[in-house]
C-alpha cells in the first residue's frame, strides 16, 4: 500500500477499499498492512451495511461494511476506550461482545418501526418490518422528503422545533393508528436529523389504557375529595363534643345537609348547641365567607327590620349618617344565622318572606333591590308546630326556612356524653383562663348524669365552670359540685342518694319534666323571683322559664 493512499484522512477515520480481493484504497487508520489485514477479515464477517467492530495495532475501531457485487468497502473509527469523546455507541459496541445482534433486533423490531431523516427533511433510513408497513420496496423510501414517504410524517417539523414529540398518535391511512415517538438528533449542539419511532402497534390497546388509567385518576380524584371532605367535616363538627349515637347521627346530618343548597331549621332545647350545629353547617358549606347571625329574640322587634335589611343615609330618625348594610347583605355570598327565627314579629314575617322568594333586598328608605346569595340557617327552641296552629308563624315562612329540619336532642336524653361534655368544659375553662387543668374526681360524672338539665349544655357548662371556681387546681371535687345542694333541698348525691350509670336518659320523660319544673323553682326562688336572672342561671331562655312556670 503507497502512502499517497492515505493523503487526506487523518488518524481519526479509516477507510479501505477491496475489488475482487484486491485492496484498491487504504486510508488513515487502514494504511498499515497489519490494520488491513486485521480489517479484511472482520469486514468479511459483517453483512452489508452492517457495524463490525476489529482491532488494528493502533487500537481497537467499529465501522461499516458495505458489499456490493466484487466491491467491499469499510469504514472505521476508533473507539475512545476512555469514554472522552462521549461516544455511547461506540462504548457499547465494545463493552457488549453481541451489540450488533441487539442494534439488528431493535432495527427489525415489528413493534418498534425505526425512521431516520437528515436536518434537510430527507429520509436517510427505514427499518425493514416499518417500510413492509409502509409499502415501501427495501430502501425504497430513502433519499425521499419524509412526508413523501411516510403519511402524515412530522419528523420535518420536529427538526424545526427541536421539540420531541412523545407518544402522539399518528395516522397511517383510513383506519390505520399507530402512537409514535419523534426525536430531534442533535450533534455538537446542532440538529443533525429526527428519528421517529413506532411504539404500540395497536393504538387500540393504547386508549383502552388511556381510558383505564383516565378511570383510575377519576377514583383517585373521588377519593382524595371524600378524605377531605371527612377531615374538614371531623374539623368542622369537632366542637360538637359527645359520641352517643344522637350526637354521631346529628353529626352525620350535619355533614349531609352542609353540602346542600338548601335552608336548614334547626330544632332544639334552649342551650342543645344549636348555635353550634349552625356554625358547622356554614363551616362546611359556605365557610370560605362569612357567618352573620341575629338573634331575634334579644331585638326589639322596632330594630329587626333596620337589622335584616339595612338602610340607607337618613332612612329614619337616628339612623347612621352613610346608611348601612343588614343582615341580609352582609351575609351575601355567605352564611345568614337567624337565631330564635320562632320569635319574628308578624310583619317582619312577611318581608322576610319575600326576600326569601325574591332574593332581593331593598335597605329601609330604598327602592332599589340588590340581588343576594347567602345560605339561610334558622333556629328555635320554640315548639314551631304550635306556633304555626297559633298563627304566630306563617306558614308559607315556615316552608321557605325548613328546607331540612335538623332536630338537636336533649342532654337528658344522651347522658352518655357528659364525661365527655365534662372534660371538654374543664379544658376550655382552663385553657381560657390560663389556669391548670385538675384532674376529676370520681363520680362526679355520675353526679352530673343524675342531675335534670333544662338549661341543657348551657346550664352543664354553667355548673362545671361554678365548680371549677370552687375547687383546688388540682382536683374538681364532687363536694363543689353539691356544696349548694342542702340550700337548694337537694340530698347529697354521694352521701344519700345511689348514684345511676350514666345512661340514657330513663324513658319516663314526665318525671323529666317534673324534675326541671322543679330545679327551674327553686332557682327562681334562689333568685328572689327574679326571672331573669334565674334564666340565665339556668342557661334557659325566660320565654322557656315561662313555659316551665306555667
Ligand atoms: N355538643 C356540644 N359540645 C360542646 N359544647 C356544646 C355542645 N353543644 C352546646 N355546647 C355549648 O353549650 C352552650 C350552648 O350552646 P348553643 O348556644 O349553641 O345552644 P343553643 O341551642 O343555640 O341555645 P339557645 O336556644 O338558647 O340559643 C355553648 O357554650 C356551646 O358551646
Amino acid at each position: 500500500m503507497s502512502e499517497q493512499h492515505s493523503s487526506g484522512v487523518d488518524g481519526s477515520l479509516g477507510v479501505l477499499a477491496r475489488r475482487r480481493g484486491e485492496v484498491v484504497a487504504a486510508l488513515g487508520l487502514a494504511a498499515d498492512a497489519a490494520a488491513q489485514e486485521a480489517l479484511v477479515t472482520a469486514m468479511h464477517l459483517a453483512p452489508d451495511r452492517s457495524l463490525f467492530e476489529a482491532h488494528l495495532p493502533t487500537g481497537p475501531v467499529v465501522g461499516v461494511a458495505l458489499h456490493a457485487d466484487d466491491t467491499e468497502i469499510a469504514i472505521v473509527r476508533p473507539v475512545d476506550t476512555h469514554g472522552t469523546d462521549g461516544s455511547t455507541l461506540l462504548d457499547f459496541v465494545v463493552a457488549v461482545p453481541f451489540a450488533f445482534d441487539i442494534l439488528e433486533q431493535i432495527l427489525n423490531d415489528p413493534y418498534q418501526g425505526i425512521t431516520v431523516a437528515d436536518h434537510h427533511g430527507t429520509i436517510r433510513y427505514i427499518s425493514p418490518v416499518h417500510e413492509k408497513f409502509l409499502g415501501l420496496s427495501y430502501g425504497g423510501g430513502i433519499g425521499k422528503p419524509a412526508e413523501e414517504a411516510i403519511p402524515n410524517s412530522r419528523l420535518r417539523a420536529v427538526i424545526e422545533s427541536g421539540k420531541a414529540e412523545i407518544g402522539k398518535p399518528q395516522s397511517f391511512g383510513e383506519g390505520v393508528m399507530r402512537v409514535v415517538n419523534r426525536r430531534p438528533i442533535r450533534k455538537n449542539g446542532q440538529i443533525v436529523g429526527a428519528v421517529g419511532q413506532v411504539m404500540f402497534r395497536d393504538a387500540e390497546a393504547v386508549s383502552k389504557m388511556a381510558a383505564e388509567m383516565n378511570q383510575l385518576r377519576s377514583q383517585l380524584e373521588f377519593y382524595r375529595r371524600e378524605l377531605d371532605g371527612l377531615r374538614e367535616t371531623r374539623e368542622a363538627t369537632a366542637e360538637l363534643v359527645g359520641d352517643s349515637q344522637a350526637m354521631q347521627r346529628l353529626r352525620h346530618e350535619v355533614a349531609t345537609v352542609a353540602r346542600l343548597d338548601v335552608p336548614v331549621l334547626i330544632l332544639g332545647e334552649s342551650g342543645t348547641g344549636k348555635e353550634l350545629v349552625a356554625r358547622a353547617i356554614h363551616k362546611l358549606g359556605r365557610g370560605s365567607h362569612e357567618m352573620v347571625s341575629l338573634n331575634l329574640a334579644a331585638l326589639p322587634s322596632s330594630l329587626i327590620e333596620s337589622e335584616l335589611f339595612g338602610h340607607t343615609a337618613g332612612a329614619f330618625t337616628g339612623s347612621a349618617k352613610q346608611g348601612r348594610a343588614g343582615k341580609f347583605e352582609m351575609a351575601n355570598d355567605g352564611t345568614l344565622f337567624l337565631d330564635e327565627v320562632g320569635d319574628i314579629p308578624m310583619d317582619v314575617q312577611i318581608k322576610l318572606l319575600r326576600v326569601l322568594e325574591e332574593r332581593v333586598v331593598e335597605r329601609l328608605g330604598s327602592h332599589a333591590g340588590k340581588k343576594m346569595s347567602f345560605r339561610l340557617v334558622s333556629a328555635t327552641h320554640r315548639d314551631i308546630d304550635e306556633l304555626i296552629d297559633s298563627g304566630a308563624f306563617r306558614h308559607d315562612l315556615f316552608y321557605r326556612i325548613s328546607g331540612v329540619t335538623l332536630r338537636v336532642p336533649p342532654l337528658r336524653q344522651r347522658l352518655e356524653d357528659i364525661p365527655a361534655l365534662l372534660a371538654h368544659f374543664v379544658k376550655a375553662f382552663c385553657d381560657r383562663n390560663g389556669l391548670p387543668v385538675p384532674k376529676v374526681e370520681p363520680g362526679v360524672a355520675r353526679y352530673l348524669a343524675d342531675q335534670p338539665w333544662p338549661g341543657n349544655l348551657r346550664q352543664l357548662r354553667h355548673r362545671i365552670e361554678e365548680a371549677l371556681v370552687f375547687s383546688s387546681h388540682e382536683l374538681l371535687t364532687l363536694d363543689a359540685f353539691t356544696r349548694n345542694d342542702a340550700a337548694r333541698g337537694e340530698p347529697h348525691a354521694t352521701v344519700r342518694r345511689p348514684v345511676s350509670p350514666v345512661l340514657p336518659a330513663p324513658p319516663a320523660a314526665p318525671r323529666l319534666k317534673d324534675h326541671e319544673r322543679a330545679a327551674a323553682r327553686r332557682v327562681l326562688d334562689e333568685c328572689g323571683g327574679n326571672k331573669k336572672r334565674a334564666a340565665e342561671q339556668l342557661g334557659i331562655s325566660r320565654s322557656y322559664l315561662y313555659k316551665l312556670l306555667a
